[in-house]
């Protein structure tokens, strides 16, 4: 009896350390996988950020910038920042107008002119504008002036395609914001280069763009040629441009480069910055290709000739809003 008292109490305590054993184990395999939780997040951070350098240095490829004369994230205000560059020839082959053609020729830019909240109602304006329509390729462009809106492959004219509907979608509050805008940028760019501001106008086109990274479909998608303003407008002395987005976060790629002898020098776009310059040779440019997002931009462009001057934008026939 006692033997078996003593084999039973033997066998309890063997089941005791049966399930004091499984017991340890079950704990072992959890904190194992608990463990083994951490490490799987932590190769899945290292692997974001292996992917995120990558596709940084891939869209950096595109470009070869050389150097950043205006980053994103800086803020220049109240001045504009400068930059001389000599005047082409090109003035000379046109007929010259004192107090306006350019004798200094240079690019500058500010974030002092426009506010990031007027580029916002601007940016607004524009995404009501393009969504009556807009291109299939990833370039759209509005030209309140002429009416002119991208629609699939070809163009629209708003005024005459919407009639009154059109006055639904902008207000006369937005072409009053639009027209003292202008005249802000007008300004900057006299006291900038010297000029008399009554000597300059607006001239065409004046529009608003809207890039992304969808494939080009026509010609008119492909915004990211090389060019020079006063060859391919014609009647550009003084270009603008006013950006309603920001790099970097609204959209990656689509920096602005002026391309030097041996230098690609980059304006990074911000929503409410201006970036202005003398329209001729000496600043040959492009857009890099946008890699991901919406950029959103107005070019404002001016001419000394009064022939080419146009009349600020406006609801045709209204006056209420
Ligand atoms: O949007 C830009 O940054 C530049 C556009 C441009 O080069 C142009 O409109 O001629
Ligand atoms: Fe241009």
């Amino acid at each position: 009896m006692a033997l078996l008292r003593m084999r039973n109490a033997q066998g309890a305590n063997a089941t005791e350390i049966e399930k004091k054993i499984k017991r340890g184990n079950a704990l072992r395999q959890g904190s194992a996988w608990r463990g083994s939780r951490w490490l799987v997040a932590l190769l899945l951070v290292v692997l974001s950020v292996c992917v995120a350098a990558m596709w940084l240095y891939v869209t950096s490829l595109d470009s070869d910038v050389t150097e950043t004369l205006v980053g994103q994230g800086e803020l220049v205000t109240p001045q504009p920042r400068v930059y001389a560059v000599q005047c082409s020839e090109d003035y000379e082959n046109y007929k010259r107008y004192p107090g306006c053609t350019p004798v200094k020729c240079g690019r500058a830019v500010t974030d002092g002119v426009v506010t990031r909240e007027e580029a916002q109602v601007l940016r607004r304006l524009a995404e009501r504008g393009m969504a009556l329509a807009g291109s299939e390729g990833g370039a759209s462009i509005l030209d309140l002036h002429s009416g002119a809106l991208s629609m699939g492959k070809q163009f629209v004219n708003i005024y005459r395609y919407f009639g009154d509907e059109i006055r639904d979608v902008f207000t006369q509050e937005d072409f009053q914001l639009y027209r003292n805008v202008r005249g802000r940028i007008q300004a900057v760019i006299a006291e900038t280069f010297g000029l008399d501001p009554t000597l300059m106008y607006l001239t065409k086109p004046t529009f608003f763009s809207r890039i992304n990274s969808t494939a080009a479909k026509t010609q008119h998608d492909e915004y990211w040629h090389p060019h020079i303003d006063k060859v391919t407008y014609g009647s550009f002395d003084y270009t603008s441009l006013l950006y309603l987005s920001d790099y970097g976060t609204d959209f990656t790629g689509g920096r602005f480069i002026f391309m030097d002898q041996n230098d690609n020098r980059t304006v990074e776009p911000r929503a409410g910055r201006v970036s202005f310059f003398s329209s001729g040779t000496e600043n040959l440019h492009r857009v890099e290709k946008v890699t991901w997002g919406t950029r959103y931009a107005i070019t404002v462009s001016f001419t000394c000739d009064p022939a080419h001057a146009i009349a600020d934008p406006a609801i045709p026939g209204g006056t209420h809003g």
